[in-house]
């Protein structure tokens, strides 16, 4: 008998409401339940609170549920400010009070760090600073869509790749919100607007800067447009075009050397296109935080890890003997070599590597530093970690922007002799899920 191929039935997702009471959150932001053994996760509710959720996604492992109805609501629920938070995917957590927001993400990064025995740790007060408008550095995304000839610009919906296309934000500073409201009908004059990629907004320096990626060429026609834009708005336009090259259609041209931020009594320079931390504020406690629980001086040889273009090499270059950093980005060293040149530093010196390959943590010196800076990026710094049965660093500042990739690591740390002596969050991205880490290890 033939043999009919039948797909097979989807599996029927149980949309009844059922209650739950959620626990913790997630590292999205999302309220954490268990149900019938499973854990459920659930967008906009908060540990605490009992409510109704239906399944969206009902997987082997886990259940993802949308909220359906708030039957107790916490005490730290409040209502958003933004206008555009229940849309938008740039915030997740407004709807929680600030000292709650870092009270769980306290706990989120102490359940981690349970999960590989580090337990009871000298948990230290938070860096916080102001929780709104506080965000140097944003990017927005643009889609074109052909049917309507029209450009749309706005950060992503949540869970989306469409565009919420915002007229203000809470987070982005204040010399932007005018620009956001005029955003989209300047774009659209473009002739060329189809060729556009996402703008970055900066604001690092004195200066508002916006940054607009293009595939193509602009004419001059557009050109012009986007010069009478920035002009009438107040802000410096750089177009970062196909090549990657930086074309400046601002009047009023900013020199490089006008490209800073003041830290610790310095100038820091950077490049419009390398990291810069986003959160000023935060930023210049962070450092002097780290300079703290290092308790530099003039005895200490530093290494300074995924070291930027010198945000915290510099810093501790005017308290140490000596300061290496070694950094990926090629245009970072340059930058941060420029930087110690600057500002009249001569103990402090910086080296391009791949601190990925073998190859390249086998050329470090691992005896030469007593103390270290660890800031990686999300990934973390696994491989770095497990040489450190070789350091002769008696402390070890970690800065972790990924919970996570900080958990693997502590415990490859910790297996090598090191203990956290303390630990504490910093409040880099108030509103948010991500969660900024600052622990010391020593040994
Ligand atoms: C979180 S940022 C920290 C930068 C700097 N410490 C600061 O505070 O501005 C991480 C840095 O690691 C660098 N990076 C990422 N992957 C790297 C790698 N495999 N090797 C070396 N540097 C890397 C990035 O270019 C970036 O500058």
């Amino acid at each position: 008998m033939v043999q009919l191929f039948k797909s097979a039935k989807p599996k029927k997702t149980n949309n009844k409401p059922y209650q739950v009471k959620i626990e913790s959150l997630d590292n999205q932001a999302r309220g954490v339940a268990r149900h019938k053994g499973k854990v459920v996760f659930v967008e906009g509710a908060l540990p605490n609170e009992t409510v109704l959720v239906q399944n969206i996604a009902d997987k082997k492992q886990f259940t993802e549920a949308k909220l359906h109805k708030i039957i107790q609501a916490s005490n730290d629920r409040v209502q958003a400010e933004c206008k555009w938070y229940a849309q938008c995917g740039g915030c997740q957590l407004q709807h929680l009070n600030t000292n709650a927001q870092i009270d769980e993400k306290q706990k989120f990064v102490a359940g981690l760090l349970g999960k590989v025995g580090l337990h009871a740790l000298n948990w230290q007060p938070a860096l916080q600073g102001q929780a709104t408008y506080y965000r140097n550095r944003s990017r927005l995304a643009t889609w074109y869509e052909g049917k309507q000839d029209y450009l749309h610009v706005g950060f992503r919906q949540r869970k989306s790749k469409k565009i919420v296309e915002i007229d203000s934000c809470l987070i982005m500073p204040q010399a932007f919100q005018g620009v956001l409201s005029e955003l989209p009908q300047a774009l659209n004059k473009l002739q060329g607007k189809k060729h556009l990629g996402h703008i970055e907004f900066n604001h690092v320096g004195e200066t508002p800067i916006m940054l607009i990626k293009t595939n193509e060429q602009l004419s001059i026609h557009d050109q012009q447009i986007l010069t009478n834009f920035a002009a009438s708005n107040k802000v410096n336009l750089y177009i970062l075009d196909a090549a990657d090259e930086l074309i400046d259609l601002s009047v009023h041209q900013l020199k490089s050397s006008e490209l800073y931020y003041p830290l610790e009594a310095l100038k820091i320079h950077y490049n419009l296109t390398d990291f810069v931390q986003v959160n000023h504020q935060m930023n210049q406690a962070m450092v002097q935080q780290a300079i703290d629980w290092l308790a530099a001086s003039k005895e200490d040889t530093i290494l300074d890890m995924f070291c930027g273009s010198g945000n915290f090499a510099l810093p501790l270059a005017k308290m140490a003997q000596y300061v290496l950093g070694i950094e990926g980005s090629d245009e970072a060293v340059q930058q941060a070599k420029r930087n110690a040149q600057l500002n009249n530093l001569t103990n402090v010196e910086f080296q391009q590597m791949d601190l990925a390959k073998t190859d390249s943590l086998q050329q470090i010196d691992w005896l030469k530093y007593n103390k270290m800076i660890l800031d990686p990026s999300r990934e973390g710094a696994f491989g770095i970690c497990q040489s450190s049965a070789n350091w002769h660093a008696s402390k070890v500042l970690y800065v972790a922007c990924d919970a996570n990739s900080l958990m693997r690591d502590s415990a490859e740390l910790v297996s090598h002799g090191y203990h956290i002596e303390k630990i504490g969050l910093i409040d880099m991205f108030p509103h948010t899920a991500h969660v900024e880490t600052m622990a010391l290890f020593s040994k």
